[in-house]
């Protein structure tokens, strides 16, 4: 996606010394453009763990360079497996983070030692060419469900979509997955609009899906995570489209904090609800999300404070609870398949449910 003209993916190797792997340290996000250089796996896993780099297929991407530069220190088995285990390790939710590090281990360790490094910033490199072309044909089979909703309204009815979260170009390689239709729907000249989750605690459609949508000039609001059932109740909203951390092949979704309670408020009033990924974020080895998917449960101080910036433009981290309240923090939950309408591919729209998801990905082909 372009910023101010000039076109970037969330993840590239320094082209200078072909080594540093950079990222935008979304933590400083919208107030500021910082470029993160990591040239060891230790700051990959720190990027990773404190979500200065998130999204479920960014963080397999980015880790996936970690391994490389871990390789870069030391190639041989040991270090190997003990640096894939601790990236594998660093957030347990999003299973892109898993399928990464083990696309890797598969590729490297029939490789000798001193050929390693190289093998890995290749492979590394493919799942990033991949990812952004998954998440474009995603764009293109989402795109088919606001041409829909578009055909179905009055000639100069905007179309309202509701998203949770960051489910953007920043949040994996690039296009995004639940913002990729939306950005050609814009970009075709369909009058979309998005209201935007703010999403507590940490902020990511606030602070992150608003940036986007708006560096981009699609229409947005941000609204408070409670508002969405209000909007769908008054006719505001015609579809929510979120992204996605985990399906399980069963078809329950695992995402940020707070979607299921979109999918109840969206299944209550007869709207349809489109989970966008591509087929990395598929666990085929779980059936029951709920009980199989493990939550991460994350530092209480996310809920205690918020972060923002001041009127004299400096970040700030203030405390909103009293010092003697403690907070729970988990930072995703489980819509079952029941509650989703159907599930946005690279490979196209299927119902959410085991035969739907098989229909699309045989046995033979799966990744
Ligand atoms: C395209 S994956 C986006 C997915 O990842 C987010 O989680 P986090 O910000 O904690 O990495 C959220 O669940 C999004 O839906």
């Amino acid at each position: 996606m372009k910023i101010n003209g000039v076109p970037y993916r969330s993840v590239w190797v320094d082209q200078t010394d072909q080594r540093t792997v950079c990222i935008f340290d979304q933590t400083r996000l919208p107030f500021a453009l910082e470029i993160l250089r990591l040239s060891s796996s230790e700051q990959v896993a720190h990027a990773i763990v404190t979500m200065q780099v998130r999204g479920a297929p960014l963080i397999g991407a980015v880790a996936a360079y970690g391994l490389a530069l871990a390789l870069s220190a030391d190639a041989s088995d040991e270090a190997m497996e003990r640096e894939a285990s601790m990236l594998a390790a660093t957030r347990p939710t999003a299973i892109n983070l898993r399928w990464a590090i083990d696309r890797m281990l598969q590729k490297l360790r029939p490789v000798r030692p001193e050929d390693r490094v190289a093998t890995a910033y290749s492979e590394a490199g493919l799942i990033c060419d991949e990812d952004v072309a998954q998440n474009e044909a995603i764009g293109r089979h989402g795109l088919e469900l606001i041409r829909a909703i578009k055909n179905r309204k009055q000639e100069r009815e905007r179309i309202n979509i509701l998203t949770h979260c960051n489910a953007g170009w920043i949040a994996t390689v690039d296009w995004g997955t639940a913002l990729a239709p939306i950005y050609m729907a814009h970009d075709e000249g369909l009058d979309v609009h998005v209201w935007v989750d703010e999403t507590r605690p940490r902020n990511q459609g606030a602070a992150l899906t608003a940036w986007e949508l708006g560096s981009h000039g699609v229409s947005h609001t941000v609204i408070v995570d409670n508002a969405g059932g209000h909007l769908m109740q008054h006719g505001q909203v015609d579809i929510v489209i979120v992204g996605t951390d985990r399906v399980t092949a069963n078809g329950d979704v695992a995402n940020k904090i707070g979607t299921y309670l979109k999918a109840l408020a969206a299944r209550d009033n007869g709207l349809p609800f489109w989970v966008a990924l591509p087929s990395t974020t598929i666990d085929w080895r779980v059936q029951n999300g709920l009980t199989e998917i493990p939550i991460e449960e994350r530092s209480p101080l996310e809920v205690t404070t918020v972060t923002g910036r001041t009127a004299a433009g400096h970040l700030e981290t203030v405390r909103i609870t009293p010092d003697h309240s403690t907070a729970a923090n988990p930072a995703f939950d489980v819509t079952p398949a029941r509650l989703v309408t159907g599930l946005i591919t690279e490979r196209g729209c299927c119902d959410a449910s085991g035969p739907g998801l098989q229909s699309l990905f045989p046995a033979t082909t799966r990744l």
